[in-house]
C-alpha cells in the first residue's frame, strides 16, 4: 500500500519531529535521497556522473532549500551543475551550499529554457508543498519545451511543481516529471486521478516522520495488499461459508452483461453463483456456466444492474428486494439509475465517468462527464457522502470513496481494460470479494471501500495477463483470474 496525508497532516508530523531533531536535519535526509536518485539516474542515462549537465530550479521555500543542498551534493560528485532560483527569494544556507561545492547559482531567464532542455538531468525544486496556483511565468513555457524527444529526465522534488498537492485536478500549468522523489509519505496528487499521470515513477523518501503520521486519508492498494486481503479457501469452508453471489443483470436486450457478470463472480471463486432473470437470457447462462443456479435463495451478496434496461420492471423489482435487504451489493449500470433512500457503506456504486455526471446531477449537482474526469476523487466523494454508499468511481485509475472521506486507489494495469463488458466482469468480481467478507461487512461495513478496491486491482491484473501487452476481451479478463489472483505477489 502507498499512504498518502494531506498537507495539514505532514506539516503537523514534521512539527513534531523538528522539534526534537537539531535544524535542517530533515531537508538534509531530502537532499541526500535526492542527490542518490540523481547519481543513479545520471549514471544510468548518461553513463556517468562527473561532467554531466545538471540544471536544477530552486523556488523560495523549503523546496527550493532541498534543491540546493542536493545540487550541493551532486556538484561535489563532479557534475556539471547549474541552479537556476526561479524567485526573488532564494534559502540562502542551500545557495551558500551549492556555490561552495562549485555550482552555479543565478537567476531563472527566459532564454535558459534551452539549457534546460539540452541538460541531462533537470531537479524540479520551484514548489512543493507550499505551492499553489500552478507555474507561473517566466516558467510557463517549459514544460513544452521538454517535450522534445532527448530531453532531460525531470525528477521532481516531492512533487511536480504547478500541483496542489492535497487534490487530484490538473487544471494549470505543471511540470510534469519522469521521477518524483517525495518526502516522508506520498500526497494525495501522487495517487489521485489525473494529477498522478505527472509524476512519473514515484519514489517515497523515508526522512523519519512515518512514526508522527495519522491515518492516512489516501491509499493506493498494490497487489500484495490485494493477496493480503483476498479470501482463501479453508479446510473447513463449505459453498455457503465461501459466500453465495446473487446476480441480477442482463434482460431481453443485454444478454451478454448477465454471462460477463456471472463469469467474473465464478471466475473470482464465489462458493456458488446465483442467477436472477428472465428464461431468457437465464438459458444462456445456464449454457455458459452449467454450474450457476438460476432462481432464488438466501445470498452473501449481490451485483446488481449489469445488462439491465431502465424500463426493466421485472429486473427493477429485484434490485430493490436486494437493496432492501441491507445485504453487500455492487450496484451498476442500470441498477445506478434506481438508487433508493437509505444506502449504506456495504452498497458499492460502480460508475463511470459518465454514470457518476448522471448520478450526481439527479442529486442536484451541475456537473458533466469532463467535470467527473477532471477531478474523479472530488466527485466521487460527494456522491458518497451525498448518497451513503461507498463509490468505486471506473477510469485509468480507480477511485473508491467511502461516505467517511477514505479514499482509496488502484493504478490501472492496461488501458486494454478500456473495452465493453470489462466492467461488468469487475462487478461479478467484486460481488464474489463481497460475499467473501459478508462477517466483515456486517461488523464495519465501511471496509467495503478497501475491497472494493482489491476487486479492482485483481480485475487490472487479470487484464494485464490476458491482453499481454495487446487487446482483450472482457470474457478473457474473467477468464484470467484465477491466474491472476495465484500470480499476485504473497499469493
Ligand atoms: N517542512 C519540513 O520539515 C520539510 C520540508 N521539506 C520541503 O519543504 C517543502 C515545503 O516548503 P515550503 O513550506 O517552504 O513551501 P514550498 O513548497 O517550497 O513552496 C512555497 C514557496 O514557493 C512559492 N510558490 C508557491 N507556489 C508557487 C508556484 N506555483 N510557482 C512558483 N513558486 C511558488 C511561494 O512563494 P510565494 O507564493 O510567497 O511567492 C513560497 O515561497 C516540501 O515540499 C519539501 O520539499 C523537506 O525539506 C523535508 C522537511
Ligand atoms: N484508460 C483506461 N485504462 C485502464 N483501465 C480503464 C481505462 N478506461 C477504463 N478502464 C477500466 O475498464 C473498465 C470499463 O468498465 P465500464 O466502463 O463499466 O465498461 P462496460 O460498461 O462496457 O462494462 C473499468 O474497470 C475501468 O476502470
Ligand atoms: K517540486
Amino acid at each position: 500500500m502507498i499512504a498518502a496525508h494531506t498537507v495539514a497532516q505532514v506539516r503537523a508530523a514534521e512539527g513534531r519531529v523538528m522539534a526534537r531533531l537539531p535544524a535542517g536535519l530533515l531537508m538534509q535526509r531530502a537532499a541526500a535521497a535526492v542527490d542518490v536518485e540523481s547519481a543513479r539516474i545520471l549514471r544510468e542515462v548518461a553513463g556517468g556522473v562527473v561532467g554531466r549537465r545538471v540544471v536544477v530550479l530552486a523556488g523560495a521555500g523549503d523546496n527550493g532549500g532541498d534543491a540546493l543542498f542536493a545540487a550541493a551534493r551532486t556538484a561535489r560528485r563532479g557534475a556539471d551543475v547549474l541552479v537556476l532560483t526561479t524567485s526573488g527569494r532564494v534559502h540562502a544556507a542551500g545557495a551558500a551550499a551549492a556555490r561552495a561545492a562549485g555550482a552555479r547559482v543565478r537567476p531563472f531567464a527566459p532564454e535558459d529554457t534551452a539549457l534546460c532542455a539540452e541538460a541531462d538531468l533537470l531537479l524540479d525544486g520551484i514548489a512543493g508543498i507550499g505551492g499553489s496556483g500552478g507555474l507561473r511565468e517566466p516558467l510557463r513555457p517549459l514544460p513544452a519545451a521538454l517535450d522534445a524527444d532527448g530531453g532531460p529526465v525531470v525528477l521532481a522534488l516531492d512533487l511536480p511543481s504547478g500541483l496542489d498537492a492535497d487534490a487530484g485536478r490538473l487544471d494549470a500549468a505543471v511540470l510534469p516529471a519522469d521521477v518524483t522523489l517525495t518526502f516522508g509519505t506520498a500526497k494525495p496528487c501522487h495517487l489521485l486521478g489525473p494529477a498522478a499521470r505527472t509524476c512519473g515513477r514515484l519514489v517515497v523518501v523515508d526522512i523519519g516522520i512515518t512514526g508522527e503520521l495519522p491515518a492516512p486519508s489516501v491509499r493506493r492498494l498494490e497487489p500484495v495488499d490485494a493477496a493480503r486481503a483476498w479470501r482463501r479457501a479453508r479446510p473447513e469452508d463449505d459453498k455457503y461459508s465461501r459466500g453465495v453471489v446473487g446476480v441480477v443483470a442482463g434482460g431481453a436486450d443485454y444478454t451478454g452483461a448477465a454471462v460477463l457478470a456471472v463469469e467474473g463472480a465464478v471466475r473470482a471463486g464465489a462458493g456458488m453463483v446465483r442467477y436472477g432473470g428472465p428464461a431468457h437470457p437465464a438459458e444462456l447462462v445456464r449454457h455458459v456456466r452449467p454450474e450457476v443456479v438460476v432462481g432464488p435463495g438466501r445470498v452473501q451478496a449481490w451485483v446488481l444492474g449489469p445488462g439491465v434496461a431502465p424500463d426493466d420492471e421485472e429486473q427493477g423489482a429485484r434490485i430493490a428486494a436486494a437493496l432492501a435487504s441491507g445485504e453487500p451489493a455492487v450496484v451498476d449500470a442500470g441498477a445506478l439509475a434506481r438508487l433508493p433512500e437509505g444506502l449504506a457503506p456495504q452498497h458499492v456504486l460502480t460508475p463511470h465517468a459518465g454514470e457518476l455526471a448522471r448520478l450526481l446531477a439527479t442529486l442536484g449537482r451541475d456537473v458533466d462527464r469532463a467535470a467527473v474526469e477532471a477531478d474523479p476523487a472530488a466527485h466521487a466523494h460527494d456522491a458518497a457522502r451525498a448518497t451513503g454508499a461507498t463509490v468505486l468511481l471506473k477510469g485509468t485509475v480507480t477511485t473508491v470513496a467511502g461516505p467517511g472521506g477514505d479514499v482509496v486507489t488502484a493504478a490501472s494495469a492496461t488501458p486494454w481494460l478500456s473495452t465493453a463488458g470489462a466492467g461488468d466482469v469487475l462487478a461479478g468480481i467484486l460481488g464474489t470479494v463481497l460475499a467473501g467478507h459478508a462477517g466483515a461487512l456486517a461488523a464495519d461495513p465501511t471496509r467495503a471501500a478497501e475491497l472494493a478496491a482489491v476487486a479492482a486491482v485483481v480485475h487490472g491484473r487479470a487484464a494485464a495477463l490476458a491482453a499481454a501487452g495487446g487487446p482483450v476481451a472482457a470474457r478473457d479478463v474473467a477468464d484470467a483470474v484465477p491466474a491472476a489472483l495465484t500470480s499476485l505477489p504473497g499469493w
